[in-house]
């Protein structure tokens, strides 16, 4: 299949690199020589083996210009094939004529390069086996090994012997077979079979052959009997190409006639010819001389926070501790409260997770599920424990449930989760290490499969300290280069520690001062500019033809993508709400919109969104947030109807609090306890970050400007911009009133061209903000523009 050719108007790069690399025309005089050379090799090398004996006499007075020699090549020849054939490699040294000739062909019509070397080291190899093979017969003819095949194959003999010499060329012979030739054993079969099998088709009457298509076209125009007879011979002719620049898939004429009957019909016959891959060569030569894109270039010195700027709550006492009393005690009660409902247990295990210990129970045959899952209450009475949860069954084992929260439990430090093997081998997009299972095992997931993430809890549960965590994972394994953090904080004080990372990992809206967000007008805008990027993202995706933002980027790196068209590298962004109620209660429908339109579509393009709520009801989490956020978090709530709007389930209203969460991706609960990342721990981090050479400015975020911005617009005509005619132009031409055509068109940053627009609007070029849409161009041709502007 082609690959896609690079975009048309590619250009050279700003900068040249001095290149050792031939010019064409160097390579095409090069490549002459070589093979004039090679060819003059060849013909001393063919006149030195009928000529050797009578040119041996004058080789010591090859200097001197009155001898005379028989080789055509002359003094030169015999000398030159003496060392190379009698003191050199024997009649081996042909290869090296041909070698020659062949680079000269490479360099001639500026082939593969990395063929010829293979060429040449195979070819090396294969003379010097020749040479050694050849000296087993240098007794009888000195020139067919040469003075080293003679000398080598003596060598080996001295110290193999010569079965053993045999054995070790044979054994390179089928080194040479295998890796050379790609001779398996397969292979040598099929060719037998083969061979046997037309043996076989030629004892078969030739009606039975399945004749192909053509012949049988042929055959029509004769007596069949005739050709039974005497099958006729026929010549295929190819012919000549007339123009090499057609199409690849163009069909590749064959003329069939006759050889007996030279005026009997001749036919054409037409077969397509494989595509070729048409190599895309402007990308390829870029990586070649420039390398793969890479996005950290600029921050190539930026270094990721270490280890030791998290705390080690487990330093002194580690891990977690199993206190086998409390076990025990724990397991008689349950067996006695179960056996008071006569229920009998024919197995009982036990997992120490950091907060809760599964008790896994298998009750003897005949027990109804049901009837142990509606003794929770009394389960928990009797352990005199809160936290009770009893999962029954527990999908994918055979066995029922029930968690009890530990009387000490154990902090999971974010350092541990961190530090795990799981978290840094993860090969993810974007991993978040949210804390250990139950199991004690470290959850690591991919946001950028999830794609969006639904966080609920009551206050003081740990919502921020997951938060935290999420972030702390993300700048632990992202360059800034490749994510970008929009955070909206209503509380305004629990993510105000991100500021000093604001120019590494943050992004905001053109000139407003913080990047994050406490305001909830600000909000609507970021939001809705967020859509914009989500819309030019797509567009820039479908310029690419790939579906999501990996395959973008991948294709970006490798140099197949046109800055100059408007491409570059995209990071992700993650767009970070605290709290969602308070958002949704000021400005409704207004967040409600974007945020549904983002997490409808910005899974393919790389913005996620991470949305905290504290209060779980409807009117908040609405139905149409809900189904668009798959994966969901629910810390500790207050009402079993709290953890049905989060979870579609109750569980999150028995948790324990303090990090114990319930993680779902759409199907099954997981109990986690979530790692814990303290303030001055982030605070740490983020001046780690932070005092690290910055971008100029944080990720700017395409300019929204609102509605009621974009009318009354009163811009001076001296203020307009040095472009705003050309824009101008450009804008009536194209019918289309969108700052991004300007950005390509003009080649300008987004925010002049914005401004370019807001001027073209109040000269009245373009019609009022639509929205994502394009604004509506309200001059028809150029000479309304004129008559317009010179008013
Ligand atoms: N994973 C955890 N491990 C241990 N303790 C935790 C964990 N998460 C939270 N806590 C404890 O709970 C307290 C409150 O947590 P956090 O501030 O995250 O609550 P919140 O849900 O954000 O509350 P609010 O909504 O009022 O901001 C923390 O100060 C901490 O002591």
């Amino acid at each position: 299949m082609a690959k896609k050719k690079a975009p048309q108007k590619q250009k050279q790069p700003r900068f040249t690199k001095p290149s050792l690399t031939l010019s064409p025309k160097n390579k095409i005089i090069l490549g002459s020589f070589l093979f004039l050379f090679g060819l003059a090799l060849l013909i001393a090398f063919i006149s030195f083996l009928f000529n050797w004996q009578a040119d041996q006499s004058v080789l010591s007075q090859l200097g001197d210009r009155e001898t005379q020699t028989q080789n055509l090549l002359s003094k030169f020849g015999a000398g030159i094939s003496h060392f190379f054939i009698y003191d050199g490699f024997g009649i081996a040294s042909f290869a090296l004529a041909v070698l020659t000739v062949t680079s000269g062909i490479y360099f001639f019509f500026n082939l593969n390069k990395n063929a010829l070397k293979n060429f040449w080291f195979w070819g090396i190899l294969v003379m010097i086996w020749l040479s050694v093979f050849f000296g087993f017969f240098s007794g009888s003819n000195s020139l067919l090994g040469g003075t080293i095949g003679y000398e080598m194959n003596d060598y080996l003999q001295d110290y193999l012997g010569f079965t053993g010499t045999i054995l070790l060329l044979t054994f390179l012979l089928v080194v040479y077979l295998v890796a050379r030739l790609k001779v398996t054993p397969e292979k040598v079969l099929a060719v037998f079979r083969n061979t046997k099998q037309e043996i076989s088709d030629d004892f078969k009457a030739p009606e039975n052959r399945p004749a192909p298509a053509v012949q049988k076209t042929e055959a029509s125009f004769k007596d069949p009997s005739e050709e039974k007879q005497e099958p006729s011979e026929v010549i295929i002719e190819e012919e000549e190409k007339e123009e090499p620049s057609k199409p690849q898939a163009a069909a590749e004429k064959v003329v069939i006639r006759s050889e007996e009957d030279p005026d009997d019909l001749e036919m054409e016959v037409e077969t397509a010819t494989e595509e070729e891959e048409v190599e895309d060569n402007l990308s390829t030569k870029l990586v070649q001389d420039y390398g793969e894109f890479d996005p950290t270039l600029e921050l190539k010195n930026f270094q990721f926070p270490t280890l030791e700027l998290l705390k080690d709550y487990n330093a002194n006492g580690g891990g977690i501790t199993i206190n086998q009393e409390e076990l025990e005690e724990n397991k008689n009660r349950i067996v006695d409260t179960l056996k008071n409902y006569k229920i009998d247990i024919a197995q009982i295990k036990a997992t120490v997770g950091p907060t809760v210990t599964l008790y896994e129970i298998i009750p003897e045959a005949g027990i109804r599920i049901s009837k142990i899952k509606s003794l929770e209450d009394d389960i928990a009475l009797s352990l005199a424990a809160l936290g009770i949860r009893i999962i029954a069954p527990i999908p994918g084992k055979g066995t029922i449930g029930i968690e009890v929260p530990n009387k000490n439990s154990t902090m999971v430090s974010m350092r541990s989760v961190i530090a795990s093997p799981k978290f840094q081998k993860a090969e993810m997009e974007l991993p978040m290490a949210l804390g250990k299972t139950i199991s004690n095992e470290t959850f690591v997931v991919d946001l950028a499969k999830m794609p969006h993430l639904l966080m609920a809890g009551a206050t003081g549960q740990g919502k921020s300290v997951g938060l935290n965590a999420i972030l702390t994972s993300l700048l632990y394994s992202k360059h800034p280069a490749e994510v970008k953090f929009i955070l909206v904080d209503p509380k305004k004080v629990e993510l105000t520690l991100f500021n000093k990372i604001e120019r590494h990992y943050l992004a905001k809206l053109p000139d407003t001062e913080d990047a994050i967000i406490t305001d909830n007008t600000k909000v609507i805008n970021t939001l809705n500019s967020l859509c914009i990027e989500m819309d030019e993202r797509y567009e820039l995706l479908k310029e690419a033809m790939v579906r999501n933002i990996k395959e973008y980027n991948a294709k970006f790196k490798a140099r197949k993508l046109n800055p100059e068209n408007g491409h570059r590298f995209l990071p992700y962004i993650v767009l970070v709400v605290d709290e969602f109620a308070d958002l949704i209660m000021t400005a409704g429908k207004e967040v409600e919109a974007p945020i549904a339109r983002l997490a409808q579509l910005a899974r393919a393009i790389g913005i996620h969104l991470i949305i905290a709520t504290q209060r779980p009801s409807v009117n908040v989490i609405t139905g149409i947030i809900k189904a668009n956020f798959p994966a969901r978090i629910a810390f500790r709530v207050t009402s079993k109807i709290d953890s049905r709007t989060i979870l579609d389930s109750q569980g999150a209203d028995q948790l324990i609090g303090k990090g114990d969460m319930l993680f779902t991706q759409g199907n099954t609960l997981l109990r986690l306890q979530c790692a814990f990342v303290d303030t001055p721990e982030v605070e740490k981090i983020t001046e780690f970050i932070g005092s690290q050479k910055a971008y100029p400015d944080a990720y700017q975020l395409p300019e929204y400007s609102g509605e009621e911005s974009g009318t009354g617009l009163d811009i001076e005509v001296g203020d307009r911009d040095k472009l705003f005619r050309e824009a101008a132009e450009v804008i009536v031409i194209a019918q289309q009133g969108s700052a991004s055509l300007l950005q390509r068109k003009l080649k300008l940053g987004y925010n002049r061209a914005g401004r370019i627009i807001d001027q073209l609007e109040a000269a009245g070029v373009v019609g009022p903000f639509e929205g994502s849409k394009a604004r509506q161009v309200l001059v028809q041709d150029l000479e309304g523009l004129n008559q317009l502007l010179d008013e």
